[in-house]
């Protein structure tokens, strides 16, 4: 669109540019020539290399004409001489376009990064529908089978207005054994249908939860395998919405689009057969107006779903925000947001009410204008069928049979409608389902080496590392940062704040994987090792603020080795000094921590994080300012608790109190992305550099 935007633009602006063009000299004619292809070379920058030759070509024709208008042809310029610089021009670029991104001149959004709408996708369906294949068949079989019993109504209820019409007109025979038969398979039929009925709704409704349950377990797991960056970039919020609502507007579509939309198809194809019999002349009528109908439902429909995408899309957002509002609610107290946040809130509810609105008028004005229709269609039947009966073509029953069918159909036709609009919001919440259960996370969870647990020594070396995050690729974090961490030494970072000090153990635990240069474990590439390993065997991470989980103090421990005996859970948690608090508890071991461990101190959370760390016995332990929100004599406890813990591993400690880490056996100061200072604490002291400057600071503050 862009592009012939550019270009229409570019064509009316010609007629100036040409008189101005007359009134230049031979040189300039030749850079403007220059200056147009690359124009054109811009705006035409998506298209094949042909289309850019054609435009060149035909670009530098019309230069040459303006040329010899200006008697160029006596200079003897030649039209090769003037397209040479700016074909290679051009080439180079294209050439050099394969290397980069393209960009869309529109907004300099380069176009990896725009959203793009998730697209329904029957084969991923397929994979969930097909273990439940046999139940969907059965159910799909009976709700056929009660289709078709209800067509068979209208031509029954028929033959029972015959027998009624005649006993009516001849007052003859005997009125209840003429009625019998057609009343008694009447009722047989409603019996019948009653039961298949309420088979295809059982084996239905169990293949809709088995499907939905599915989808939630394999959308959860493929959620929990994503990259530390894909979170990064996605509201926790919007990701349980998609587990949630959506599955839930999926199933109940699915369930309804297969039972009704099934019975409705049936029914309106079974009767219109019903029609045809009964009389040709009259269906013949009916059958003009659909494709009208049609036509206007498919053309509605696609606005229609465009809508409801948008709309479901809002409503994941004001989620989100409700969620990090009540996930953060000591926060949003502590600042006494609450006003803000539920104007926020109101602010994304409204947007999303609004555009459900646009949706449900764009509904209804569908099945208004439907309904409308098809009443019609009924008024037209009676009309034209009581002229057939007045020429004896039709008798009463026939036209009862006709009006019931056409009834029937109408019904059927409404609630296609209906499920139009049911299919739309089903396809596009399964869309959004369906978008991140194929998405593959780049650093897989498990697959890779292991070093037997033996030989493991824990040397790590950072070599020439170049990162940023993928959420800001312009913010380079490292720039060719190399470190070596010995076995069994403390190594402490220290630096400014954002300097990327906790971005280096980010990247140890292969949260994310460098742009460039290596991480290696006792010489091997940590990309060729077992990432489920790494992180479960070998490297213990205790970060600022620990997050525990909702349950009892035991489970929370046991969560960093499932496999841990009660023992082995009490041994750890005495390593890290937190045996005594937990037995002063009245539930001991069992004490439930509440959501985040909100129930207990930062000190006491502290120590448990400590416990659940060393209770799977790591060969490299990670300590991320793990004392620095604590107060004084909280430090005290979880410094000694750290400081046994430490013993004979790998140490790595990222410390903003540079107290903490005086004793550590290499202090690297991290600036701009790399070290520039490493040593002990009295040679870094002693060398008088930023080191030195950061300890004066900090005593200065005190
Ligand atoms: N998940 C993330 N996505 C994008 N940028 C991030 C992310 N985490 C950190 N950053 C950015 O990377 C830079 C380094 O952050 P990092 O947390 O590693 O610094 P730090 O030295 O540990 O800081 P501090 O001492 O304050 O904890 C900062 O500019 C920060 O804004």
């Amino acid at each position: 669109m862009f592009h012939f935007a550019r270009c229409s633009r570019l064509t009316r602006n010609t007629v100036t540019t040409d008189r101005y063009l007359c009134s230049l000299k031979i040189r300039d004619v030749f850079i403007h020539c220059k200056r147009r292809v690359q124009h054109t070379v811009q705006w035409s920058s998506s298209q094949n290399t042909a289309t850019h030759f054609t435009v060149i070509w035909r670009q530098a024709q019309k230069v040459l004409r303006l040329a010899s208008r200006q008697q160029l042809r006596q200079s003897n310029i030649s039209l090769k001489l003037i397209l040479a610089p700016a074909a290679l021009t051009v080439t180079a670029r294209l050439f050099s376009s394969g290397a980069h991104c393209h960009v869309d001149v529109n907004n300099n959004i380069p176009s990896e990064v725009k959203e793009k709408t998730p697209e329904f996708s029957w084969s991923v369906l397929w994979v969930f529908v097909r273990p439940e294949l046999l139940a969907l068949i059965g159910a799909v079989i009976l709700a056929f089978a009660a289709a078709v019993l209800n067509i068979q109504i209208p031509m029954m209820l028929g033959d029972l207005v015959n027998v009624v019409a005649r006993h009516m007109r001849e007052q003859a025979g005997h009125y209840m054994r003429d009625i019998r038969t057609p009343a008694v398979k009447l009722l047989g039929l409603y019996a019948l249908q009653g039961m298949l009925t309420s088979g295809y709704i059982i084996l239905l409704s169990r293949v809709g939860e088995r499907v939905a349950a599915n989808m939630r377990k394999t959308l959860f797991s493929s959620l929990l395998r994503q990259d530390v960056a894909f979170f990064d970039a996605n509201k926790t919020g919007q990701l349980v919405n998609r587990l949630t609502s959506d599955i839930q507007e999926f199933k109940s579509s699915f369930k309804l689009v297969i039972s009704q939309g099934l019975r409705s198809t049936t029914q309106t194809v079974g009767c219109f057969f019903s029609l045809y019999i009964i009389s040709p002349k009259l269906t013949g009528l009916t059958v003009l107006v659909l494709p009208c109908l049609v036509g206007a439902g498919a053309l509605i429909g696609s606005f229609l779903r465009a809508l409801s995408r948008n709309a479901q899309e809002q409503v994941a957002k004001a989620t989100g925000v409700a969620d990090e509002a009540l996930g953060n609610v000591r926060t949003v107290r502590a600042f006494a947001m609450e006003d803000r946040e539920l104007e926020m809130y109101a602010a994304e509810v409204e947007k999303s009410a609004e555009m459900n609105e646009t949706l449900g008028t764009g509904i209804a004005v569908f099945q208004g204008l439907s309904n409308i229709v098809l009443n019609s269609i009924v008024l037209g039947t009676i009309f034209a069928g009581g002229s057939l009966m007045a020429c004896n073509d039709m008798s009463p029953g026939d036209l009862m049979s006709f009006l019931v069918a056409s009834q029937t159909v109408q019904r059927s036709l409404a609630s296609i409608s209906i499920l139009f609009g049911q299919m739309v919001r089903g396809m596009s919440a399964g869309a959004r389902v369906f978008e991140y259960l194929t998405l593959e996370p780049s650093i897989p969870l498990t697959g890779g080496g292991r070093i037997p647990h033996r030989s493991l020594t824990g040397r790590v070396d950072f070599m020439n590392i170049y990162f940023s995050y993928p959420t800001r690729p312009g913010n380079q974090v490292l720039k060719n940062f190399s470190l070596t961490l010995p076995p069994c030494r403390t190594v402490a970072i220290v630096g400014e704040s954002g300097g990327g000090k906790s971005t280096v153990a980010a990247l140890l635990e292969r949260f994310y994987d460098p742009s460039g240069g290596e991480i290696l474990l006792d010489g091997l590439d940590i990309r060729t090792l077992d990432p489920s390993w790494l992180r479960g065997h070998v490297i213990g991470f205790i970060s600022q603020e620990p997050v525990l989980f909702g349950t009892s103090v035991m489970e929370n421990i046991r969560f960093g080795k499932p496999s841990a005996t009660d023992v082995e859970v009490v041994a750890a948690s005495k390593q890290a000094n937190a045996h005594n608090f937990i037995t002063g508890f009245s539930d001991g071991y069992n004490t439930v921590v509440g959501e985040r461990g909100v129930t207990l101190s930062g000190g006491q959370k502290q120590r448990i994080a400590i416990a659940r760390a060393l209770i799977k016995n790591p060969s490299i332990l990670i300590l991320d300012e793990a004392t620095s929100a604590l107060d004084a004599e909280s430090e005290r406890v979880v410094q000694e608790a750290l400081d046994r813990a430490t013993s004979g591993r790998t140490v790595l400690i990222i410390a903003h109190r540079l107290s903490t880490i005086q004793g550590a056996d290499l202090i690297c100061v991290m600036s701009d992305g790399r070290i520039v200072e490493a040593g002990t604490h009295p040679e870094l002291l002693s060398k008088g550099g930023l080191y030195a400057e950061l300890i004066k600071r900090q005593r200065s503050e005190k």
